[in-house]
């Protein structure tokens, strides 16, 4: 009897055991670049193919094995390189061989990355088509290595440095277990002659071919003949780890996830907190409890008391499969991404938002972790805005609710700035901030105008330290400006009564200016007792007292961020 070259049987041995499972007639295909590693299992499962027809011909049914081949039209020659290798797969026996030439489109993530993402979604479609059960690739325990040593030089973490898995989905590597030099011996055995990459040269191609062509025999020089079998074993071990820990961060995050207070997140004992169905702070639209099974449109609203309790390894997994939850691209979404929503967690210090890849952001009010996808298209509306709870421990216990956080106040200020821009166009411009309420209102906004701008102030008051207007005006201070022929703007932090502005633009149009016009970031619409005519309107609120972004009561609070609703406790 001939004698098999060993490393054909040991080939043959981890196809075969990989194929056990498949059912009668399945179609298998195998991924086939041409390469050692490609062709010598697109020969292996020839062979393993027709032994499986000759040992149940009797029953009537086989493994179907064909091969995709992609081309990915990247260097000059690559359709010839493409039909070579369908050829020779033809040659070993293989049918059907499909051909399919695909685009690779640019990525944020690299040229590697786009390609591979063209490769797969080639391998699936093609797949689909003939009804493919399983696609088989070749990497070997090299290609392993080469990706635990790529992941250990990024400072990657556990499944990143897991490497490739034997299996997913309908994808199979069977000789991941196999060395390289394997591969190239069952094509010389076979007799099939494999194609040389030219762009995985040693020097100078991609960094991956560096760390074949020198990095791997290196270490096998250092640290002895064993060292990739070593990195292979260290992967099978951490992604042991990582499957594990990924479970316990889902749950974690299925903990710490704010949902209708009808049905408690599991761990939660009913009764501790009453949370209200949590709403999209910006557009008033309920959000999903799965944060982004509805296309990643839906904030994601965590507990971050839940969060910060739980250890490291769960929260920054959990922080993670949060922001890709909401669309940020697993590739671009970095350890450096998820630090900054780390430290919203456990680093609190009054920190802005957090900008994620896939224009998300992360931000913090009232004690949640906020994970809001991109949302180009829904900005906040001068409509009723509503409460979300406040954490007692952020706020000293002074605020019942947080009604705008600092965000959505930015946002709308952008939108009103383009407004005053586009209105004032070609005509001089009087910002009158009405102090000191409107000293937020006033910075922020000015500095948001392209056109350039004068700013005076004056300071009136009708509240004192209370929290009903006392409908007396006083000037406190008043304009350095002369108004006459002037186009005046009053910057104001809110019209509540309307008592006060109602006075104040009167006083102002006394003064023989060109225009008197009002943009307020707030307005109670349910509070007027005087008719204000408003050009520009940041949010209409409901009738409640409010703090924050200038605001106070009693001369606290101007200094908070966002603008909140005042516990009745702090002034009954
Ligand atoms: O519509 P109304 O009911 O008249 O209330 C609006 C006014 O109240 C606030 O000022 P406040 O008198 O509290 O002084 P402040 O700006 O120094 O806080 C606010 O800045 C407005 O000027
Ligand atoms: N909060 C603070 N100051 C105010 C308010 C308010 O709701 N209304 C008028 N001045």
């Amino acid at each position: 009897m001939a004698r098999v070259d060993p490393a054909l049987a040991a080939a043959r041995t981890a196809v075969r055991a990989d194929l056990a499972d498949l059912p009668p007639d399945a179609t298998v295909l195998v991924a086939c670049s041409g390469g050692a590693d490609s062709l010598a299992l697109a020969a292996v499962l020839a062979t393993e193919a027709r032994r499986v027809a000759r040992s149940v011909r009797s029953r009537g049914h086989a493994v179907r094995a064909g091969a995709v081949v992609v081309d990915h039209g990247l260097v000059d020659g690559s359709a010839r390189v493409a039909e070579r290798a369908a050829a020779q797969c033809r040659d070993l026996g293989l049918d059907p061989v499909v051909v399919r030439r695909v685009a690779v489109a640019a990525s944020p993530d690299g040229p590697e990355s786009a390609a591979r993402q063209a490769r797969y979604a080639a391998l699936d479609a093609v797949a689909d088509d003939l009804g493919a059960t399983v696609v088989l690739l070749g990497h070997t325990l090299d290609d392993q290595a080469e990706q635990v040593l790529l992941g250990l030089a990024r400072g990657s973490g556990a499944r990143s440095l897991a490497g490739m898995p034997a299996r997913r989905g309908r994808y199979r590597r069977p000789f991941l277990g196999l060395r390289r030099a394997t591969t190239e011996a069952v094509c010389a055995a076979v007799g099939v002659e494999p194609w040389h990459d030219p762009t995985n040269a040693p020097d100078g191609g991609p960094l991956r071919s560096r760390v074949r062509g020198h990095l791997l025999p290196a270490l096998a020089d250092v640290l002895g003949p064993g060292a990739v079998e070593a990195l292979g074993r260290s992967a099978a071990q951490l992604r042991d780890d990582a499957d594990l820990l990924d479970v316990l961060a889902a749950d974690l995050l299925a903990r710490s996830r704010v949902v209708d207070h009808d049905s408690p997140p599991p761990g939660r004992t009913s009764g501790r907190e009453v949370v209200p169905r949590e709403r999209d702070l910006a557009t008033g639209r309920a959000t999903s409890a799965d944060g982004g099974a509805d296309g990643g449109t839906a904030d994601v609203v965590l507990d971050v008391e839940v969060l910060a309790a739980a250890p490291p390894a769960l929260r920054r997994r959990a922080l993670r499969a949060a922001a890709t939850g909401v669309g940020c691209p697993p590739g671009t979404t970095t350890a450096r991404h998820v630090d900054a929503l780390d430290a919203l967690v456990v680093a609190w210090r009054g920190q802005g938002p957090v900008h994620l890849p896939g224009d998300a952001r992360g931000l913090r009010a009232c004690g949640r972790l906020i994970l809001r996808p991109s949302r180009t298209s829904a900005r906040p509306r001068p409509a009723p805005a509503r409460s979300t709870p406040v954490d007692q421990s952020d706020v000293s216990g002074d605020l019942a609710d947080i009604l705008l956080t600092e965000e959505q106040l930015g946002a709308r200020l952008d939108e009103m700035a383009a407004q005053i821009d586009a209105d004032y166009a070609g005509k001089d411009l009087l910002l009158v901030g009405v102090l000191k309420g409107a000293v937020m209102v006033m910075a922020d906004l000015s500095r948001r105008l392209h056109h350039p701008v004068e700013m005076d102030w004056m300071a009136v008051s009708s509240y004192g330290s209370g929290t009903k207007s006392s409908g007396v005006v006083r000037i406190l201070k008043d304009l350095d400006s002369d108004l006459s022929g002037r186009n005046v703007l009053i910057a104001e932090d809110i019209i509540d009564s309307g008592l006060t502005l109602s006075w104040l633009v009167q006083n102002l149009r006394s003064r023989g200016p060109a225009s008197v016009e009002i943009a307020t970031m707030l307005r109670k619409p349910d509070a007027a007792k005087a008719d204000v005519d408003v050009k520009y309107v940041g949010f209409d609120i409901p009738n409640e007292f409010v703090v924050g972004y200038g605001l106070d009561y009693a001369e606290k609070y101007r200094n908070l961020p966002f603008i909140g609703t005042l516990a009745p406790h702090v002034y009954s």
